[in-house]
């Protein structure tokens, strides 16, 4: 029978990049099975089969076409409006599509669709022989074709058999192909945990007239072990309790107990490290925030570099853990973050997930359930701007760790959007409390403190009182005059580095360029070898003997002569990192010199291995780009060094200041975090740049002022809003044709500023030609209505026929 209260449509969100959601049938038999956050299999177009997520209910039958039905359901991946709501917000805010959003929020494990490779990993002879007739044929034809997508498994054995490969897939007994290369070697083991939402009926367990002692003793043996933080496997449960095996399976019946595969590294011993005792210092900061919080939703900490930021996210994060509530910390990039990881570990033990887009999709998607369930597990999230996706539904505190860091936003494919932004409406919807930190907050951040929308706490101190490391800017020109200069070296820098090393102390040497020399040029005509399919001279890297585009990747062996006039008068010019390395292995040949940069850290296993070698000491002289800058904490560390500042200092963009001093405060801040005062070596050719004294005096107030100002002068964010708008074509002529007219349309728009059409400092990248815009509005105008008429004039202008081929991309708030 029909239940005529039921609504007889579904508005189910697609993973591609097509505005809203579409309307599909609900058969009869789905009724009691669907809700908006569940996720269900349909047919869209002719061929294509898609899983997506249901977005509501509903009774409109659509005007202009016939809805197919729904295929499958196939469960639930959301369970709170809240996810939904933020994703569609996302969507319309970052002006891209919510398809297109789900794509990337989804562990590719929820993504199932039509193309979607499956693979069969075990031989027959493993199959369990539990197996229904239809899961024997799927993994039959699975296994006899080595390319089967989901698809021919529908035509062979109809839609239904969808549900039977999902079930495979979840048991190990198919893979999912584009998660295989994210397979990792990690053992798992069979843990057994309480289900959530079972507490009365443990209580009607635990009650003392119960007949079921077996089970009570089960149940105490449980508490007990989950005490000592250790897996709780069957065999040790059962050990402890004494109890017999149907006891356990009875209760796993009951729904109280579960019994879970989880990854053993996941699972660490609780090491019974305590949180440090927070310094007076800190502690003040603490309560500040906790008050703040009171009466404010958002808080800055702008605390020193090693002031000791990371206690007192413990600290707040273990008050959420306590409470039952979820928390997320956000951090830049987990890979760069190895050591903050480490020390969470250490205090929550197992009881933390962490989540990124490089984890195996079986990692990712037993996160996505645990912190869908709000298991204890999921309560406490690390993660990259990813984590931003998972389906929380008690988020209580969201902490952004240097959330200045560039790193936050994401710039390709749609949606790009800045996390730190997102986290912050995210908690909104949850009501949840957010705390912004880092030693260089963003100008915006800042100036929010400034306007009253979020409360500044400072930590003006290091841990333990030291001082600030001291600056000393290097005049090259003028070492150079005085004979002062060797290679990239000034005397000061390289004396400082010797008597680090006779006194048994590590340095650090920052240069903002990767490979041997960023350009080669024949003296003869001027020729600067360029990269063929971008407008950007290439690199040459010493040791892979190659030329390098660090734009598209693409490689070139090394010419021995130009390919213009034929001289083989070529010159190497600027240097790289590795350069910066061979130089210091000549002047100082008995030193432990390493490098850390993409090349040479493109590993995990790598990066950790240069961690610990700087760690314990292996390591005097430690060479690096950016990766040196971000977090890092050795104790040792007396001298760092910046090789050339200069390109930081003049880099065609309104962020160029606010970008170098964060990096040059941040790779400062890595010298003298215990023990005596660090100095750092500032070499450049501009020394009276401001950037420069305001890094040698760490006064952050002073910086924002002079940025302040001049972005209130120049009409820049955060005094506008600014979107920028990009053009990509691989003709040119085509391309600047349909940007000028572009800029004829956009001048209906009066209340806005346009700058452009332009072309961005590189012009081509991978044989495309990008032309930009940048939008400015006053904030006096409604940034919801200029987006949406950009919307509509790019949808139709770009509908058309010449125009249709161009690519087009938005980035909000650049
Ligand atoms: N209360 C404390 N007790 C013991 N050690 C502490 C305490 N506070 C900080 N430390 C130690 O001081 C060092 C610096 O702390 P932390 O890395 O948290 O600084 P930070 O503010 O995050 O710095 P940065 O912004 O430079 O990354 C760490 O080694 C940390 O363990
Ligand atoms: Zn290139």
């Amino acid at each position: 029978m029909e239940n005529p209260s039921f609504p007889r449509f579904a508005e189910v969100l697609l993973p591609r990049p097509l505005a809203g959601g579409f309307t599909y049938i609900i058969p009869e038999n789905m009724h009691t099975l669907l809700r908006p956050g569940i996720r269900v299999l349909v047919q869209f177009g002719n061929r294509k089969i898609y899983s997506g997520i249901i977005l509501r209910l509903h009774n409109e039958k659509p005007e202009n076409h016939q809805p197919k039905a729904i295929l499958e359901v196939l469960g639930p991946a959301i369970d709170d409006q809240r996810i939904l709501q933020f994703w569609e917000w996302l969507a319309s805010y970052y002006m891209c599509t919510p398809g297109e959003v789900m794509n990337v929020a989804l562990p590719s494990r929820l993504k199932l669709e039509s193309e979607t490779q499956l693979l069969c990993p075990l031989d027959e002879e493993q199959w369990p022989d539990t197996l229904s007739d239809t899961e024997l044929e799927v993994l039959r034809i699975t296994r006899s074709n080595s390319e089967t997508t989901l698809n021919d498994v529908i035509k062979f054995s109809g839609a239904s058999s969808v549900k039977v490969v999902r079930h495979l897939v979840d048991s190990g007994l198919l893979l999912i192909k584009e998660s295989i290369k994210h397979q990792s070697l990690e053992k798992w083991i069979k843990v057994v945990r309480l289900r959530p939402n079972s507490e009365e009926l443990i209580a009607a367990i635990l009650s003392p007239n119960t007949r079921a002692k077996s089970q009570q003793n089960l149940l105490l043996a449980y508490y007990q072990l989950e005490s000592t933080g250790q897996p709780i496997t069957r065999e040790k449960l059962l050990d402890v309790s004494r109890a017999s095996m149907s006891s356990l399976d009875a209760l796993v019946e009951k729904g109280i107990f579960e019994i879970v595969e989880v990854k053993e590294s996941s699972i660490i011993g609780r090491s019974g490290m305590q949180a440090y005792t927070l310094t007076p210092v800190q502690n003040q900061a603490l309560q500040q925030i906790l008050d703040s919080f009171q009466k404010k939703r958002i808080v800055l900490l702008h605390g020193v570099t090693s002031s000791g930021k990371t206690e007192i996210y413990v600290h707040l994060m273990k008050q959420v853990q306590q409470s039952g509530g979820q928390c997320l910390l956000l951090v830049p990039e987990i890979a760069l973050t190895t050591q903050l990881i480490g020390r969470l570990r250490q205090f929550f033990g197992d009881q933390i997930s962490l989540y990124h887009s490089r984890m195996s999709d079986r990692e990712q998607t037993d996160v996505w359930e645990s912190v869908r369930k709000c298991e204890p597990t999921g309560r406490i999230v690390v993660g990259a701007r990813s984590a931003l996706f998972l389906p929380y539904s008690d988020l209580r505190l969201v902490i952004i760790d240097e959330e200045h860091d560039p790193s936050y936003r994401q710039d390709a494919p749609n949606p790009r959007y800045q996390g730190r932004d997102a986290a912050i409406y995210l908690a909104s919807l949850f009501d949840a409390r957010v705390l912004l930190g880092s030693a260089t907050p963003s100008i915006e951040s800042y100036f929010n403190t400034q306007i009253g929308k979020y409360d500044l706490v400072e930590l003006h101190q290091r841990y333990e009182g030291l001082s600030l490391p001291t600056v000393e800017i290097v005049d090259l020109r003028a070492a150079r005059k005085k004979g002062q200069l060797r290679g990239n070296f000034s005397q000061a820098l390289l004396l400082a580095i010797e008597q680090a090393i006779a006194r048994g102390r590590q340095s650090i040497i920052f240069q903002n360029r990767r490979g041997y020399a960023p350009r080669l040029v024949c003296t003869e005509c001027g020729l600067i070898l360029m990269c063929q399919h971008c407008d950007i001279a290439l690199t040459l890297h010493k040791a892979a003997h190659k030329l390098r585009c660090h734009y598209c990747g693409s490689e070139k062996p090394v010419p021995l002569a130009c390919s213009a006039c034929g001289s083989v008068q070529l010159q190497l010019q600027g240097a790289g990192t590795e350069q910066i390395e061979d130089e210091l292995t000549t002047y100082f040949p008995n030193a432990r010199i390493e490098r850390l940069d993409l090349d040479t850290a493109r590993s995990k296993k790598r990066y950790q291995q240069l961690l610990t070698d700087m760690e314990t000491g292996q390591i005097d002289i430690l060479v690096g780009t950016q990766m040196v800058t971000k977090g890092l904490n050795f104790a040792n560390v007396e001298v760092v060094g910046v090789v050339n500042a200069d390109n930081l200092l003049y880099f065609p963009e309104y962020r160029a200041h606010e970008r170098a001093f964060q990096l040059l405060e941040q790779v400062a801040g890595r010298s003298g975090r215990s023990g005596q005062v660090g100095k750092v070596f500032i070499q450049t050719y501009t020394p009276q740049h401001p950037v420069l004294t305001h890094v040698s005096t760490h006064h952050y107030g002073d910086f924002y002022q002079w940025q302040a100002a001049e972005r209130r002068e120049f009409h820049y964010p955060p005094f506008v809003r600014m979107i920028q708008l990009t053009l990509r074509h691989r003709d040119l002529k085509i391309l600047q044709a349909a940007a000028s007219q572009l800029a004829q349309s956009l001048t209906t728009l009066q209340e806005i500023h346009i700058i452009g059409p332009e072309f961005p400092p590189v012009a081509r990248v991978s044989d495309y030609y990008r032309m930009r815009f940048l939008i400015k509005i006053p904030k006096n105008q409604s940034y919801l209505r200029i987006k949406n008429t950009l919307w509509h004039t790019c949808l139709s202008f770009f509908a058309h026929a010449d125009y249709r081929r161009i690519r087009y991309t938005f980035e909000v708030d650049i």
